[in-house]
């Protein structure tokens, strides 16, 4: 289990974490979301000791890290996958994490084959692609047998065979009972992997709950509903107010955010607009991540301009 409790990092005028309170359980994989420069990385890094907090204080199983005796049993960390010695083998780099905890080099062996690195253990770290450094990080991460796990953007630059396979290896990693906490831009893969996440936004948490509360939570304001109409221009006209927003996607298509399936048919009836589909859209944890998120982001892109958007208003309401 991981336990924070008020912990910042100050960096300069920067709140890189600004007293985050969290708890990561045991049993389930937790999700660690957020925008760009919001804290992840540095939040993990404090986990790991590997950065002194500011403030408040942060356990792993009961105690800061540094005092475990066997830390590596203890907690498996992949955080930079480049830290490795590269002109060592991928063996060697492993085998001599493992002689600082009396690890046997069966281990070593273990965690290279369940990794998928069998083929190139004997060549240098330095040679090895993006795919492999994340590989070779995952079994360093994987060497102590460890109650709890931490993984920063694991998946990054695996190939789709790597990206089911770390999502297997988590899940099955937290139905033993461990601790599993991961970070992911990779929103599909985060839906598909997370059973609980917590969202960071500049340093604060934004949302600590199961995934589908963190989706419901975002629903109804991003309830989506995809409509077939004879004259949808009109339809749009008749849905008149404040956070509905229609985009018209083909002639007779158009999807429509804000209002739900029942309320649409009411208006679409009571103006006698022919409707001849009406989809209640599933919102994605990409959808309720955006919004979530959309004051948060500190590094935004520019978006090219969608389809034809169209805000209005349902009437008498
Ligand atoms: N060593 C440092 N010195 C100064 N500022 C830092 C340092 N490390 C991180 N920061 C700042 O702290 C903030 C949080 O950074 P952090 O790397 O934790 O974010 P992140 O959520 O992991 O981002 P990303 O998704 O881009 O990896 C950022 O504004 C970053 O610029």
């Amino acid at each position: 289990m991981i336990e924070a409790q008020n912990l910042s990092k100050q960096y300069g005028e920067k709140a890189a974490v600004d007293s985050v309170t969290f708890t990561v359980q045991p049993g389930r994989v937790t999700g660690f979301l957020g925008p760009n420069g919001a804290g992840k990385s540095t939040t993990m890094r404090m986990i790991m000791g590997l950065d002194n907090p500011s403030g408040g204080h942060v356990t792993v199983n009961g105690q800061p890290y540094a005092q475990h005796r066997a830390p590596l049993r203890e907690v498996g960390a992949l955080l930079d996958a480049k830290a490795v010695h590269t002109k060592r083998s991928a063996y060697d780099h492993l085998r001599s994490m493992a002689a600082t905890h009396g690890i046997p080099a069966s281990r070593v062996k273990e965690v290279i084959e369940l990794t998928g690195l069998g083929s190139v253990a004997n060549k240098r770290v330095g040679g090895f692609s993006l795919g492999m450094g994340q590989r070779l990080g995952i079994a360093a991460a994987l060497i102590g047998d460890p109650h709890t796990v931490i993984l920063d953007e694991p998946v990054n630059g695996l190939d789709p065979e790597g990206v089911q396979w770390v999502r297997h290896l988590a899940k099955d990693l937290a139905s033993e009972g461990r601790t599993v906490f991961l970070s992911s831009h990779l929103m599909s893969e985060m839906a598909l992997t997370a059973d609980h996440l917590i969202v960071i936004g500049r340093g604060r948490i934004i949302a600590d709950a199961p995934i589908q509360t963190v989706i419901d939570g975002q629903g109804r304001a991003l309830a989506r509903v995809r409509v077939r109409a004879d004259r949808p221009q009109d339809l749009i006209g008749s849905l008149a107010g404040e956070g509905v927003t229609a985009q018209i996607l083909e002639p007779e298509l158009v999807e429509i955010t804000g209002v739900d399936a029942r309320r649409i048919a009411e208006i679409a009836l009571r103006d006698r607009v022919l409707v001849y589909e009406l989809t209640p859209l599933q919102l994605s944890l990409e959808d309720a991540y955006m919004q979530l998120t959309q004051d948060e982001v500190e590094y935004q892109s520019q978006n090219p301009e969608p389809v034809t958007t169209i805000s209005a208003t349902v009437e008498g309401r």
